[in-house]
């Protein structure tokens, strides 16, 4: 195959005119179990997609500009967010300023704290010319004596090849980086489609995100792979929470179940087997 599955380009194709637009085309996409599990037991990273699929989403990657994880998923899986299942093909320069051959999405991840990993994966293959530079979204603390450990974060990172982009959002009343303002920030340096991968909390906030602003749903596609597998109870869903959860939260959770079961934002838009995987591509209206 020289180019993206036409089960791809028919759900993507329309990101390509993006005039008019204030946020990132944005598409949700993860791999999960018969009983919707992404990760086993204690967030144990696991293998779900077979060959196949697994190439499948590496041609979604050279669809986006930018790949979005939040640092749980960072830290767990120390992912590449690369390109290397595609068939190997000559270098190609112009092909976003690197000498590679297929577009490379910019990783991106959401990283309130700077808990990323200076010794990881996705810098070191920027540093070696493999992979484009990460960027980390972030707040800045306001109490200044949380203020000096976090410069000394900060420079250990940038040091190490990553830019740093703090939010300017109301810290102290928000668990998690707004969305919308995520989005927006990462829209004006340039990013006109984002592929989210994960993990659970990440999907589960955009999801919420879409059910609490239905009539501007940030969410444009989901593309979801099914594997014929059965995890078990003690493995992650991004549906669920794991340990104790709060009132609200358990409340969101009622919400966003109700919202993908009777959802008409949601629509179908095709389904396609790679492989023994089941792919199934939702559009949200
Ligand atoms: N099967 C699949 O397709 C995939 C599976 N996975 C699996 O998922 C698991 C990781 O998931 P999880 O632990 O939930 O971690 P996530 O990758 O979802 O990261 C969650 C963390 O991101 C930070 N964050 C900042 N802003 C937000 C926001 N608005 N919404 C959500 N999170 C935000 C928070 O940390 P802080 O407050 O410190 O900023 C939060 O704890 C791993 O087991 C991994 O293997 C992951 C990807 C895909
Ligand atoms: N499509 C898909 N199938 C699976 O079975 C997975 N576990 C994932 N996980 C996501 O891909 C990241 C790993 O990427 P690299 O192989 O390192 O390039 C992982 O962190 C998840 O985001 N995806």
């Amino acid at each position: 195959m020289t180019g993206p599955p036409t089960f791809l380009s028919s759900l993507l194709d329309r990101y390509k005119s993006s005039a008019g637009r204030s946020r990132p085309f944005v598409t949700l996409t993860f791999a999960q179990s018969l009983d919707a599990k992404i990760a086993g037991r204690g967030g144990k990273q696991l293998i779900l997609s077979g060959r196949e699929s697994m190439v499948m989403t590496h041609w979604m990657r050279t669809m986006h500009d930018g790949i979005l994880i939040g640092i749980g998923t960072a830290l767990n899986d120390d992912p590449q967010l690369n390109t290397r299942y595609l068939p190997p093909r000559d270098p190609d320069p112009s092909v976003n300023g690197h000498n590679h051959s297929y577009n490379l999405p910019r990783p991106i991840i959401l990283d309130t704290k700077l808990r990323f990993d200076p010794h990881c994966k996705l810098l070191k293959n920027y540093t070696e010319d493999k992979g484009r530079r990460p960027w980390l979204i972030c707040a800045e603390p306001s109490e200044s004596n949380e203020k000096k450990e976090w410069m000394i974060r900060r420079n250990t990172l940038e040091k190490a090849g990553a830019r740093v982009f703090p939010l300017e959002y109301d810290y102290d009343t928000q668990e998690y980086l707004p969305i919308p303002l995520v989005l927006q920030t990462i829209h004006r340096l340039g990013i006109l489609s984002v592929m989210v991968e994960g993990g659970a909390q990440v999907i589960r906030s955009f999801l919420l995100q879409t059910v609490a602003q239905s009539a501007s749903s940030l969410v444009d596609t989901v593309i979801i792979t099914v594997a014929p597998i059965f995890v078990g109870e003690d493995g992650v869903s991004y549906n669920a929470g794991s340990g104790p959860v709060s009132v609200l939260q358990t409340y969101n959770l009622i919400i966003l179940r109700r919202y993908l079961v009777k959802s008409s934002a949601l629509k179908h838009a095709s389904t396609a087997m790679f492989g023994q995987d089941t792919v199934v591509g939702l559009f949200l209206t």
